[in-house]
């Protein structure tokens, strides 16, 4: 097989380059576009061959695009225009002018791509630009499907429920059934697990529910019974690995104390974030906001398994805030490290940060980007 040409937009950290290369499909990346100068930055670091555009993907013209004789595109448009618990401004964002610039160049292409791949967030797929999309790749005679994934379908104890479509160019069709339906999960006889388990419940990379005290001090978890129940499952599910499998080891030179939550953060969030220890098999959506914003971000790690979780929060509410601290500690609650979530995230080993990008904006295009795993399956199935 000739090597593919791809085309890879929104390139960002090069999750879909990572993708591209673990599916072993024969391909190269014949530009990568993003306009973000860290997310650049790291991407040159760890792709130094890779033709890289810094700029603006409406900035390109038809002419740059036919240029570059591309057989494939992958790409992650922004999302913030789509997540369901952002503004939704769909169309009318701004952040959405240049996934509409794409729909339009694509049918004016002198060739037209043979594959398309697009990741984008649970929303996406009730969205107008998302019709916009399907109505583009009909008249353009693809064959597409739609498919909503989290990485759990694969083993890996991280949520992180996605939209993708993979879209074949005629005469070329899938080798699968494809359906109208998105899909919930890879296609039946692609997935091994799919057909031999049963579906885990994600948790759609929701936030906790949290209440606070009326002196403002201390904000409660109110977890229902069916998150708790739907916990249990998660870490019962033998097909799912454990996240010690993706820890880094507490070796020396990685400072893991400056991972630990400070006091004021254990004493006013710890009620309400997800906490997971090595033995678990699940962790909620790592966000861009992991390590600065607590709610909802991710899920914070309890390295010290020794103490039992819930004798520590049992009488934490009749302890004084010193008190309260002391017990806290004894959790030794912590952050996962960056390279932890990208080896949840299945980015590579030889996959690494120039050293000048700090800790928060590692978190931030982390937060970003995709699973390269579930990425290289889709890219696989969509090629094959
Ligand atoms: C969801 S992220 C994609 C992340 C990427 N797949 C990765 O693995 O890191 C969207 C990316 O699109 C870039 N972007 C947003 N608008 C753009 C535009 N108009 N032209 C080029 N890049 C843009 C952002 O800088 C960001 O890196």
């Amino acid at each position: 097989m000739e090597k593919l040409r791809v085309l890879e937009l929104y390139s960002g950290i090069g999750g879909m380059h990572f993708a591209l290369q673990e599916s072993s499909i024969p391909a190269e990346v014949v530009a990568a576009v993003d306009v973000n100068t860290t997310a650049n930055e790291i991407y040159k670091h760890n792709f130094p061959n890779t033709p890289l555009l810094p700029k603006t993907i409406e900035g390109m013209t038809l002419n740059d695009f036919n240029k570059l004789d591309f057989d494939v595109i992958l790409m992650s448009p922004p999302c913030q225009p789509f997540t369901r618990i952002g503004l939704q401004g769909d169309v009318n964002d701004p952040r959405t002018k240049s996934f509409l610039y794409i729909l339009d160049i694509l049918p004016r292409l002198i060739k037209m791509p043979r594959f398309i791949l697009l990741e984008n967030v649970k929303g996406f797929e009730t969205s107008s630009a998302r019709n916009a999309l399907i109505k583009t790749l009909q008249d353009c005679q693809y064959n597409f499907q739609e498919l909503m994934i989290s990485p759990t379908c694969l083993g890996i104890p991280n949520s992180r429920l996605r939209y993708f479509l993979i879209a074949k160019a005629p005469p070329d069709s899938f080798s699968f059934q494809k359906t109208t339906e998105i899909l919930e999960g890879f296609p039946k006889s692609e997935s091994s697990y799919d057909t031999d388990s049963p579906t885990i419940p994600d948790s759609h990379c929701s936030t906790v529910n949290g209440g606070m005290r009326e002196d403002g001090t201390i904000i409660y978890k109110m977890e229902t019974v069916q998150e708790l129940e739907r916990k249990k499952s998660q870490d019962n599910e033998k097909t799912v690995k454990r996240l010690q499998d993706f820890l880094e080891e507490d070796k020396q030179g990685t400072d893991m104390d400056s991972y630990l939550l400070p006091p004021k953060i254990l004493l006013r969030y710890a009620l309400l974030m997800d906490i997971v220890n090595p033995n678990c098999r699940r962790s909620v959506c790592f966000t861009k906001g992991y390590g600065h914003y607590v709610e909802g971000t991710g899920s914070v790690l309890q390295s010290c398994t020794d103490v039992e979780m819930e004798s520590i929060f049992k009488s934490l509410d009749v302890l004084s805030e010193e008190e309260k601290l002391k017990q806290l500690s004894r959790l030794k609650l912590r952050y996962f490290t960056p390279r932890e979530i990208a080896n949840l995230m299945g980015f590579p080993p030889q996959f690494s940060f120039p050293s000048n990008i700090s800790i928060k904006q590692q978190y931030r295009v982390l937060g970003n980007s995709l699973n390269v795993c579930v990425v290289a399956k889709l890219i696989s199935l969509m090629v094959s």
